[in-house]
């Protein structure tokens, strides 16, 4: 029998942001109204904005039936950086000549990334890897980045992407004398609809100690330098609990494995993939992933000075540095060798520039390749940006009665 998701369960659902504040006063169905306005807008759709979804018992039960798909084109972020001042700087000013130098941080980026996948974005330090995190999330003074991020190829407004996403910071304030359980049932009464109900609220704070490893720790203080508590990648664990408490949709992390030691690294990154295997789109920056963590990374994103060198999967690396002449090694860690040729490649005259348009070249040949065997790029099953959003959040709802 069919079943009637009503989206009026989304209109009893107000969100709130990273601190805890209720997230700009509109509720999540009023969001998804608005997307449906800016569809009627931009298409002349005159398909009512609050519909009724039908799904069935199979399609809500069904694994990962529900694709998202966040794609990002052409990024550009420039910052206009002041000069030292010195002597010649001040006399240039005096002149009415003096000028302040544009960075351009991020330079033409475009990627992707779909539900169930771990993405990273690595780099050397200062390579943009941060700035394109926070770009993604919406982050960046608005104006200055050029180019489009959408999901499932809907522009994204940033009041809805506030609610169906997360962004973990590397140190998030927590409390040392409550324990995790504690912990993540405090963040579970701030962030979770008011209209949950308590014992609600603590099944999803149960399915999330265990979703996060955390079980054996439940009863554990966070502690602090004077006491004794969680170890340093259960308090990391612990961090990305709190933000995804309400199961966004997409999950930024800022190097969630840095100061870590590798078997704690992998730990984390464990839960990372398993968030995405549960219906989420997960993207981190990470430094220098080791060899057992890169077996949990889907697809890689690698930056050279705010420029894109290597968009793939990991099982793509050996072809394409293969292809640029430069093959790797047997037995070499793939990601170590990629950074020592892109370092190695920024020392020389020319830069990594070669590299880059390798790199533009293999992606369009790629996309052309995929146009042709897929059809469509994007599976979205012909479900709006809005069903998609209602479909998950019921599903998600469903699974905590
Ligand atoms: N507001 C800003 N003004 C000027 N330069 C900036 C600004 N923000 C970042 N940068 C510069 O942009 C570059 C990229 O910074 P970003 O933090 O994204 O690098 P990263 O790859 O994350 O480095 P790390 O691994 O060290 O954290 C760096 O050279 C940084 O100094």
């Amino acid at each position: 029998m069919p079943r009637v998701v009503a989206e009026n369960l989304m209109d009893s659902i107000d969100f709130y942001d990273q601190r805890g504040q209720m997230a700009a006063s509109p509720s999540l169905g009023e969001l998804l109204k608005y997307v449906g306005d800016i569809r009627k807008d931009a298409n002349g759709d005159e398909t009512p904005a609050h519909r009724v979804l039908e799904m069935s018992e199979t399609s809500i039960d069904e694994p990962r039936a529900l694709p998202f798909v966040l794609k990002f084109n052409n990024l550009t972020y420039s910052v206009n950086v002041r000069r030292k001042l010195n002597f010649t700087s001040l006399y240039r000013d005096l002149c009415g000549r003096g000028e302040d130098r544009t960075k351009v941080l991020l330079n033409d980026i475009s990627g992707e990334a779909r539900d169930g996948e771990l993405v990273a974005v690595l780099g050397a330090s200062g390579s943009g890897k941060s700035t394109l995190i926070d770009a993604l999330a919406n982050r960046i003074a608005k104006g200055s980045l050029k180019g489009t991020v959408t999901l499932n190829g809907e522009q994204l407004e940033s009041r809805l992407l506030k609610v169906i996403s997360a962004y973990v910071m590397q140190d998030d304030l927590l409390f040392p004398m409550l324990t995790v359980e504690e912990t993540l049932m405090f963040a579970a009464e701030f962030r979770l609809p008011r209209t949950f109900s308590k014992s609600k609220k603590k099944l999803r704070v149960q399915a999330l100690i265990d979703q996060l490893g955390l079980r054996n720790a439940a009863k554990t203080v966070i502690g602090d330098e004077g006491h004794r508590g969680v170890s340093g990648g259960e308090r990391r664990r612990v961090s990305i609990g709190i933000d995804i408490i309400h199961d966004p949709i997409i999950l930024f992390l800022d190097e969630p494995t840095s100061g870590l030691d590798s078997t704690s690294a992998y730990m984390v990154v464990k839960v990372l993939q398993r968030i995405a295997q549960s219906g989420s789109i997960v993207m981190m920056s990470v430094h220098q992933p080791s060899y057992r963590l890169l077996g949990l990374l889907d697809r890689l994103l690698f930056l050279s000075r705010g420029q894109p060198v290597f968009n793939g999967s990991p099982a793509d690396l050996p072809l394409f540095f293969s292809d640029f002449g430069n093959p790797i090694p047997d037995k070499e860690n793939r990601t170590e060798f990629a950074l020592d040729l892109i370092r190695e490649l920024e020392g020389t005259p020319g830069g990594t520039k070669r590299l880059v348009e390798f790199n533009k070249a293999w992606q369009n040949m790629k996309r052309a390749h995929n146009t042709t065997a897929i059809g469509d790029e994007t599976p979205t099953r012909g479900l709006t940006l809005k069903e998609a959003i209602s479909a998950k959040y019921s599903k998600g709802y469903y699974k905590y009665p």
